[in-house]
């Protein structure tokens, strides 16, 4: 059994003047006799930006997944502003997806539509706007991420960290309190990674967005997260929580030191 030192509970240590918008109790995952982790805990704060990172294959994008309500836990439950995903259907689970915004690795940008388009998109289909008002709308949030000149660009025109951009303006269009990142930095050179860091701290700042955000960039950890939890492929669970420049000054066990050692050299 690998180590779990330092690990609490995933909940005291959230500051008090942030309820939790998500709350994750006992949660388990596996696919077929696989288990991927075990009786992980963590509550994430209105507001923070909270990292979940971890070595490849460790299970980051699927518990990103369980919390969307994309996959259920085989154990254990999430709720997301109050309510459960994995058994909420029907009209109260579209409410709740209206409330989360996603950005996948890819960005996963419609290719023929420009950017204003591809930003009208979840407007088209989640409410009822005119089309100006959904044009107005998308032009905000393309603003909002620096690309208020781009809006009549094709996905191939742009570049990587422009359509990363753009997948986060997409992902807000609906106004969600919350935003969901799956390795935002993934292909991006040092320079225009820095600069989606300074973009994600500027709107959970600006906006009070809460951002959950999985990524092993450790640049990017320690740059925009308030607080991380670090899975384990090993150990098939959590095994360390709290602040990132914490646990990077003090790990509390050896693997969390090598992962942060591994990746600064
Ligand atoms: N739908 C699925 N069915 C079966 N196995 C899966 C499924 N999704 C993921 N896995 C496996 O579960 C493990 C964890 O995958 P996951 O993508 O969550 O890891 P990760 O920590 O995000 O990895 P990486 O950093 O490499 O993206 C991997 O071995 C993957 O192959």
């Amino acid at each position: 059994m690998a180590e779990r030192a330092g690990v609490g509970d995933g909940i005291a240590d959230r500051p008090a003047d942030r309820p939790a918008v998500i709350e994750a109790r006992g949660i388990s995952m596996g696919f077929g006799s696989r288990v991927l982790f075990r009786d992980v805990n963590f509550d994430v704060g209105r507001g923070e930006v909270f990292v979940i990172l971890g070595g490849s294959g460790c299970g980051k994008s699927t518990l990103l997944k369980l919390m969307i309500g994309l996959y259920q836990p085989t154990a254990g439950r999430v709720t997301i502003l109050g309510g459960d995903l994995s058994r909420a259907d029907g009209e109260a689970r579209r409410n709740l997806l209206r409330q989360l915004g996603v950005m996948w690795q890819s960005g996963a940008l419609f290719g023929s539509m420009t950017l204003l388009e591809n930003v009208m998109l979840p407007l088209e289909a989640h409410t009822d706007l005119p089309r100006d008002a959904r044009e107005d709308v998308a032009r905000v949030k393309l603003g909002l991420v620096g690309l208020g000149d781009a809006a009549g660009r094709l996905p191939a025109e742009i570049s990587g960290g422009m359509a990363k951009r753009a997948g986060i303006a997409r992902a807000m269009a609906l106004d969600p309190p919350i935003l969901f990142l799956d390795e935002p930095s993934a292909g991006l050179d040092p320079v225009t990674s820095a600069g989606l860091d300074e973009l994600i701290k500027d709107l959970a700042r600006d906006l009070g967005t809460t951002f959950v955000v999985v990524t092993h960039e450790l640049q990017s950890i320690l740059a925009i997260g308030d607080r991380c939890i670090m899975l384990d492929k090993e150990a098939q669970g959590m095994i360390a929580e709290g602040d990132p420049r914490h646990l990077r000054d003090e790990p509390p066990n050896d693997t969390v030191r090598r992962f942060f050692r591994r990746e600064t050299r």
